[in-house]
C-alpha cells in the first residue's frame, strides 16, 4: 500500500495513465511513495485534445474573470502550504524547513503577481499620420510545460500562472521522478473554477514528453530541466516551428572581492550551494575568492558549514536533506571521486552519509573542494548537488574572463562593498540573471531566465507575457485603397 497515487488529470478528471506501472520513492529512506500508471501516447493525445477544447473557451473567458480564478486558486494552495509542503519533501526529500517557507510559497506568489497582472495584457496603438495600426495580444494557444524534479510545485505554477493569464490551456508533465504535486496545482484551479481542460496533466518520463513536444496540436513548449534535454527538445519543436521557453541547467560563478563583506559572501556561497542539497540550477558552484581573502573565507566556511543537520526531511531541524534519487547520488559521488583525482583539496565533506542517517536514504556531506583549477571536471560540468569548488583571481579582469569561461550562463553573483564595481562586473558577466551581494534569490517580479546553453526566454515579471501571447498586428485604412491599376 503505497502513500500516494500517479494520476492524469485530464479534462477536469483525475484518471490513471493507459501505459506501465511506475513507482516513485522516498529518497529519505528509498521507500515507495506513490504508484500508479504511465500516460500513453494515446493519453497525451487525450491530453492535448482536451486543452484545445478548453483554449477555445478560456482565451474568450474576460480577463477579470481569469484573474479571479487565478487569485482563487492561489487562496486554495496557500491554504494547503504545510500538507503540500509534506509532500514535497517527500517526494523530493529536500529539508520540511525549506519547503514549508518557499515551495508554495513561490507558486502562490507567482499566481498572484499573473492574476494581478492578467488585465493589462495590452497591444498598443500606432498611429500612421491618417491611418492606423494596432496590435492585440493574443494566447500562444497550448502549451505544453515540462517540469525538472528539484521544485515541482514552483515549477508547475511558474509555468501555468503566465500562460492561463494570457489566456493560454497547458499540458503539464511533472518529472517521472517527483509526479505529485502537479495534480494539487490541476485540483486547485478546478476548485478556483477553471473551466475543463483548460489545465491537464500527464505522467511519465522521457517518451511521454517527447509525446507532448510532438504532438501537432501543441503550440508551444517550456521546459525546465537540463542542457542536454534543452538541445533534444528545442530542435523537435523547431520542427514544428513551435516558440519555446528553455530553463536549462548551469555552471554559475560567484566572485568574491577583497573588500567584500566576508560573512555575507559566506552566507552567499552556501545558500549557493548547500540549500536544497544544491540541487539548484542557479548555484553559484564556482567560487572566485580573491587571493588575499582566500584563507579568511575559507576559514569562514568550514567553520559554519561543517554543523549544518544533515538527515531525515521531514524533521523540523534538518537543514539539508537527501538527494532526490540513487540516479543523482551516484552522479554526485561520481564527481567527488573525480575532483579527488584530479587533485583539488577536500576542506570539508566529501563523502556519502549513513551514520545516524535514516536507512536506505541518499545523504552526501556538503563538501568543499578548495585549490581548484579552470579545466577541472568538477569545475566545468554541472553537478547538481552541495559540491563547492574554491578558486582563487587576482585582479577583477581576470575573474570576469574566468566567470564567463563556461557554456552555461544562467547566473552570476559578485560580493564587494565596490557598488560601481558590482555593476560594472554584472554588466560583463554572460549570464540572465545576476545578484549583487547576495545570492539566489528570485522575487516573482523580476525576470529569470539564463543565455548560452542555460536557455532561452524568462520566466516571471512581465517578461513572461512575451513569450506567452503573440502579436497580432492590424492595419486600419480609413481612406480610400488607392490602387496603380
Ligand atoms: N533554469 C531553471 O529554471 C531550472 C530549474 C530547475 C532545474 N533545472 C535543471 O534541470 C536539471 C535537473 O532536472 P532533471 O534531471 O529533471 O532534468 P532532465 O533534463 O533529465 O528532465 C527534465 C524533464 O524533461 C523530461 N524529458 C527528458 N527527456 C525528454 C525528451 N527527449 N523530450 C521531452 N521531455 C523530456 C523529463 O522527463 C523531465 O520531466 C538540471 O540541469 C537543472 O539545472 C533548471
Ligand atoms: C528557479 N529556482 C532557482 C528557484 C530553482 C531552480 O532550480
Amino acid at each position: 500500500m503505497t502513500l500516494y497515487q500517479i494520476r492524469n488529470f485530464i479534462d477536469g478528471k483525475l484518471q490513471p495513465g493507459n501505459g506501465v506501472a511506475m513507482t516513485t520513492l522516498n529518497p529519505a529512506n528509498n521507500a515507495v511513495l506513490a504508484s500508479g500508471f504511465e500516460s500513453t501516447a494515446g493519453d497525451v493525445d487525450a491530453a492535448v485534445k482536451a486543452a484545445r477544447k478548453g483554449l477555445a473557451i478560456w482565451r474568450a473567458t474576460p480577463s477579470a474573470q481569469r484573474a479571479r480564478v487565478l487569485f482563487k486558486a492561489a487562496q486554495i494552495l496557500r491554504d494547503r502550504n504545510d500538507e503540500l509542503a509534506l509532500v514535497e519533501t517527500r517526494d523530493t526529500g529536500r529539508a520540511i524547513q525549506e519547503t514549508e517557507i518557499v515551495d508554495v510559497v513561490s507558486g502562490v506568489e507567482c499566481l498572484e503577481y499573473f492574476a494581478g497582472v492578467a488585465g493589462s495584457i495590452t497591444g498598443e496603438h500606432i498611429d500612421l499620420a491618417g491611418n492606423f495600426a494596432y496590435t492585440r495580444r493574443e494566447p500562444v494557444g497550448v502549451c505544453a510545460a515540462i517540469g525538472a524534479w528539484n521544485y515541482p510545485i514552483q515549477i508547475a505554477c511558474w509555468k501555468a500562472a503566465p500562460a492561463l493569464a494570457c489566456g493560454n490551456a497547458v499540458v503539464y508533465k511533472p518529472s517521472e521522478v517527483t509526479p505529485l504535486s502537479a495534480i494539487a496545482v490541476a485540483q486547485a484551479l478546478q476548485e478556483a473554477g477553471l473551466p475543463d481542460g483548460v489545465y491537464n496533466v500527464v505522467q511519465g518520463a522521457r517518451e511521454c514528453g517527447a509525446a507532448l513536444v510532438e504532438h501537432p496540436g501543441v503550440d508551444k513548449v517550456s521546459l525546465t530541466g537540463s542542457a542536454q534535454t534543452g538541445a533534444k527538445v528545442a530542435s523537435v519543436a523547431a520542427g514544428g516551428m513551435k516558440a519555446v521557453t528553455m530553463e536549462l541547467g548551469g555552471k554559475s560563478p560567484m566572485i568574491v572581492f577583497e573588500d567584500a563583506d566576508l560573512d555575507n559572501a559566506v552566507s552567499g556561497a552556501q545558500m549557493a550551494n548547500f540549500y536544497s542539497s544544491g540541487q539548484i540550477c542557479s548555484n553559484g558552484t564556482r567560487v572566485f575568492v580573491h587571493e588575499s581573502v582566500k584563507e579568511a573565507f575559507l576559514e569562514k566556511l568550514v567553520a559554519r558549514s561543517k554543523n549544518l543537520v544533515l538527515g531525515d526531511p521531514e524533521k523540523p531541524e534538518t537543514q539539508v536533506g537527501p538527494i532526490v534519487s540513487k540516479a543523482q547520488f551516484d552522479k554526485i559521488m561520481s564527481y567527488i571521486e573525480i575532483g579527488k583525482k584530479e587533485g583539488a583539496k577536500v576542506v570539508l565533506g566529501g563523502d556519502a552519509v549513513t551514520e545516524n542517517m535514516p536507512r536506505g536514504g541518499y545523504y552526501v556531506a556538503p563538501t568543499v573542494f578548495a585549490d581548484c583549477t579552470d579545466d577541472m571536471t568538477i569545475v566545468r560540468e554541472e553537478i547538481f548537488g552541495p559540491v563547492m569548488s574554491v578558486l582563487t583571481f587576482k585582479t577583477e579582469e581576470e575573474a570576469i574572463r574566468r566567470a564567463n569561461d563556461t557554456e552555461y550562463g544562467l547566473a552570476a553573483g559578485v560580493f564587494t562593498r565596490d557598488l560601481s564595481r558590482g555593476h560594472r562586473v554584472v554588466a560583463q558577466l554572460e549570464a540572465g540573471t545576476c545578484w549583487i551581494n547576495t545570492y539566489n534569490i528570485t522575487p516573482i517580479e523580476m525576470p529569470f531566465g539564463g543565455v548560452k546553453k542555460s536557455g532561452v526566454g524568462r520566466e516571471n515579471s512581465r517578461a513572461a507575457i512575451d513569450h506567452y501571447t503573440r502579436v497580432k498586428s492590424v492595419y486600419v485604412e480609413t481612406g480610400d485603397v488607392e490602387a496603380p491599376y
